[in-house]
């Protein structure tokens, strides 16, 4: 438009005789009209022509950027790990041991690291591997818990004999215990024999200044339901014990009354210990297997919070009509861009999906949608009057063709009424459709546009639009329309 405006006047007379002599006041016009007066105004416009034709194809890329992700390469950097992975290469073959077979005796018998305290495990090396061969905190813990369990059984033995003896002994120790009490007079003795009044306490106390884990275990022992009591305290004690230790959970008996401990493992441990994501149901996936999964599958995502992808049909949510027409179509398990897309879109996010050409896009972005209309009340012939519920825009007739076509393979399942808005196509029977009332539109721009200017649809309520190959749209220069 500019180029139009500076350049499009026929040069007169008087320009033509300024242009001879050098002088460019009367040779042209500026953006507003005004004459250009002088050669570096003249060179200054023509500069900004320019400049705006770079800036409209910078701010193309920018979009294309920002839509497709297409990203200028960056300048991959190299880690230092990576660097100096040759130079500093310390790994060496077992060719290479020249101590292995040799005659001196004094390496035939090869010494290994001796683990005698921590948790047995050497520094440096990857735990979960040394745990698989290493049994040393196993066994240290299974080793400290029958300890303390047979310190136990011997105390409390120990306990019930005392208790027996100071049974018999009771009618000798009033006697004593008073005397003793009135005698040496001291403040305590004399309370706590006439208070309470036996001899038992002060026997305790005497006990006390012994031996003071007997008391502690003698008071236990004179509880009211004692047996029942001894039992509860056991357990809380051996609680409090092991928590120190150990989490409880861990400790079990054997059928010969002996404790067993066995480790509770940790979830990473249990991964890679137990089953592979294919052996596992859904609930028991973690987040390490999803990650194993969508490696496996070659599924990279960039975004929020995605949810998992589905591994089969019967995973993904889609309503049981929809998965009738999937097994029809004979599209047993889904391709990685339905496994991953799908949960997405199921969820009415945006979403750009890049695979590669056959891969199953058409069905990935066509089933959720298909899930999204179904959930709307059908069009009547009043409601339809305000336009179809989605939309889906090709380049091509021929690609709008297709989608058509595998769209009817499951719309026909959820009485999903479509039309193909495609030019080379008569043109009133597809207002005669729209007219009807569909539920889909799938078309070109052209055609589409078209339509829209003679009124023949309107897109009031259409809330899901799908963009069928966006970067060739906006190479052909679709973005406007
Ligand atoms: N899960 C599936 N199992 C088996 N076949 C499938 C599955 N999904 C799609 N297909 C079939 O694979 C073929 C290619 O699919 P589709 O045309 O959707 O690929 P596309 O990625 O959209 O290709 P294009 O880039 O050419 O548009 C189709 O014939 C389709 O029926």
């Amino acid at each position: 438009m500019l180029n139009d405006n500076t350049c499009s006047k026929k040069p007169n007379e008087k320009e033509e005789e300024s242009r001879e002599k050098n002088d460019y006041s009367y040779y042209d016009y500026d953006t507003y009209g005004k004459p250009i007066s002088s050669l570096a105004e003249l060179n200054m416009l023509q500069v900004n022509t320019i400049d705006i034709d770079n800036y409209k194809e910078k701010e193309i890329e920018m979009i294309k950027q920002q839509y497709l992700g297409l990203n200028k390469k960056k300048k991959k950097m190299q880690k230092p790990s990576e660097k100096f992975r040759n130079i500093f290469n310390f790994e060496w073959d077992q060719s290479e041991d020249t101590s292995r077979y040799d005659t001196n005796p004094l390496y035939q018998n090869r010494l290994e690291p001796q683990i005698l305290f921590g948790r047995g495990y050497i520094a440096g090396v990857d735990v979960r591997e040394q745990r698989k061969k290493n049994n040393f905190y196993d066994r240290l813990v299974q080793n400290r818990i029958n300890y303390s369990m047979k310190k136990h059984t011997e105390e409390e033995l120990q306990k019930k004999k005392g208790s027996l003896s100071q049974s018999k002994t009771s009618n000798v120790g009033t006697n004593v215990g008073t005397n003793v009490g009135t005698n040496v007079g001291t403040n305590a003795g004399t309370n706590v024999g006439t208070n309470v009044g036996t001899n038992i306490t002060i026997s305790q106390k005497k006990n006390l200044k012994t031996d003071p884990d007997t008391v502690n275990h003698n008071r236990d022992s004179y509880n009211a339901d004692t047996c029942k009591d001894i039992k509860h305290k056991d357990d809380n004690h051996n609680v409090i014990l092991n928590n120190n230790i150990i989490n409880n959970d861990a400790i079990s008996k054997n059928t010969n009354d002996e404790f067993i401990y066995k480790p509770i493992i940790n979830n990473i441990i249990k991964d890679v210990q137990n089953k592979h994501w294919s052996e596992k149901k859904r609930e028991e996936m973690t987040d390490r297997d999803w990650r194993i999964f969508r490696e496996d599958n070659e599924i990279y995502i960039k975004g929020g919070i995605v949810p998992a992808p589905i591994r089969t049909w019967e995973e993904s949510n889609l309503s049981p009509d929809l998965l009738k027409a999937i097994k029809k179509a004979k599209y047993d398990k889904p391709t990685p861009i339905q496994m991953q897309a799908i949960p997405i879109s199921l969820e009415m996010r945006d979403l750009i999906g890049i695979a590669e050409t056959g891969s199953g896009k058409t069905a990935a972005f066509v089933l959720p949608m298909l899930s999204y209309v179904k959930k709307l009340p059908p069009l009547t012939y009043e409601t339809s009057q305000d336009g179809p519920y989605a939309l889906v825009i090709a380049p091509s007739r021929e690609l709008a063709i297709q989608i058509y076509e595998e769209t009817n393979k499951f719309a026909s399942y959820c009485s999903c009424r479509t039309v193909a808005l495609v030019g080379g196509r008569n043109a009133e029977a597809q207002a005669f459709e729209l007219r009807k009332g569909v539920e889909i539109i799938i078309g070109t721009p052209g055609r589409l546009q078209d339509c829209l200017e003679k009124a023949y649809t309107v897109l009031n309520q259409c809330n899901y639009v799908i963009i069928d190959e966006a970067d060739r749209m906006m190479d052909m220069g679709f973005e406007e329309t």
